[in-house]
């Protein structure tokens, strides 16, 4: 009978890795510490009952059978049956050691995932906003804006990387200039309080959007996310730049306040669908401005880099890390590794 096993022992090889987002899942396979991962065709969740049939039918295609998984999920990990969030699977893990021939299977959060996925970035997979020098052996934070926005640290400490997932995305925004004190009135709230949620993930961008169209008097013409950010970028549509100028300065504003938390000299990394998609109003100086304007720590503030994640895979290759070499990692494994 499987049973929750916080055993500290390596997973064996070969490992089944999955990301499992309320839209789309993907899942490749690490045979051994040294190779390559074996990608698979991106699933869509909803074409399948169940994580266990699409997971079944990825192995089909693959050439070796794992003998344990790591799947990282959107939401907390409790129990034995844990649901996700925005689609209908339920993770079983003692069902999936039952029928998938697996032997060991832990679940991660996503953002923990992400925060593996910044331990070591190559250049090629990142976008620097503001020139700094690296500081290879200190903590990190990585905030990702899409759905919503997921935050955690990974702390440097006793040579190994601790991800730190927490429920940043929730802390309070606040307004500081005379601009924010006329658009604040008319954002959205979410029980009378303006989490950074509310403005800095996809539906944050509608909310803002309205909030200035709003304060300007004037009616909303644009819907999606999307619709807002390319005419920003275009510069086709005054209320949508501002709403892109104001975002980016926003999520400046609080990624300039998980470094401070986090004292992550090594480095702030933005992930998530967004950050990619307004690369060029990241470059933009308001960015780094307010991620910078922190007194009393200014000066400190300047010294810490900031990259906006290219990777396209970049939650499967932070596991893929951990995967290879678990002890360079705090991961904590308890009450969520099921071994048979
Ligand atoms: N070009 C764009 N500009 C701004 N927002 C966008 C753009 N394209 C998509 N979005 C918004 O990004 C959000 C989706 O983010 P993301 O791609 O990170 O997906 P997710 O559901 O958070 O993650 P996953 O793919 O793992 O399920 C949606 O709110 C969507 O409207």
């Amino acid at each position: 009978m499987p049973e929750l096993n916080h055993s500290d022992a390596p997973q064996p090889f070969p490992i089944l890795i999955g990301d499992i987002g309320g839209t789309n899942a993907r899942f490749s396979i690490l045979a051994d510490a040294n190779s390559e991962q074996e990608h698979f065709p991106v699933v869509q969740t909803a074409n399948f009952e169940t994580i266990d049939d699409a997971i079944k039918l990825t192995l089909e295609k693959s050439k070796v059978q794992p003998r344990s998984a790591i799947l990282a999920m959107a939401g907390p990990v409790q129990g034995d049956e844990i649901p996700l969030t925005n689609c209908d699977w339920v993770i079983r893990p003692k069902t999936m050691i039952a029928n998938l021939g697996i032997e060991d299977v832990l679940i991660i959060n996503d953002f923990e995932a992400q925060a593996l996925a910044i331990a070591e970035v190559a250049d090629d997979h990142r976008e620097s906003i503001g020139e700094t020098s690296e500081n290879n052996a200190a903590s990190r934070a990585v905030l990702g804006p899409g759905t919503g926005l997921g935050v955690a640290g990974l702390i440097h400490t006793q040579h190994q990387w601790i991800p730190v997932p927490g429920e940043g995305g929730h802390i309070d925004l606040g307004p500081r200039s005379e601009r924010d004190l006329q658009i604040w009135p008319y954002l959205e709230a979410i029980e009378g309080r303006i989490s950074a949620e509310q403005v800095i993930c996809g539906r944050g961008l509608q909310n803002l959007y309205h909030a200035i169209c709003k304060a300007d008097g004037i009616e909303p013409s644009l819907k999606e996310p999307a619709d807002i950010t390319t005419h920003a970028l275009a510069g086709t549509n005054k209320q949508a730049e501002e709403t892109l100028t104001l975002f980016v300065t926003y999520l400046g504003r609080v990624a300039g306040d998980i470094a401070m938390i986090f004292m992550a000299r090594g480095g702030v990394y933005l992930s998530g669908g967004i950050s990619q998609k307004i690369l060029p109003a990241l470059q933009k100086p308001e960015f780094r401005a307010a991620f910078e304007d922190k007194a009393p720590h200014t000066e400190m503030m300047k010294t810490i880099p900031t990259h906006v994640v290219t990777h396209p895979l970049a939650a499967l290759s932070g596991l893929a890390s951990y995967a290879r070499k678990p002890a360079s990692f705090g991961l904590a494994t308890e009450g969520r590794r099921w071994r048979r």
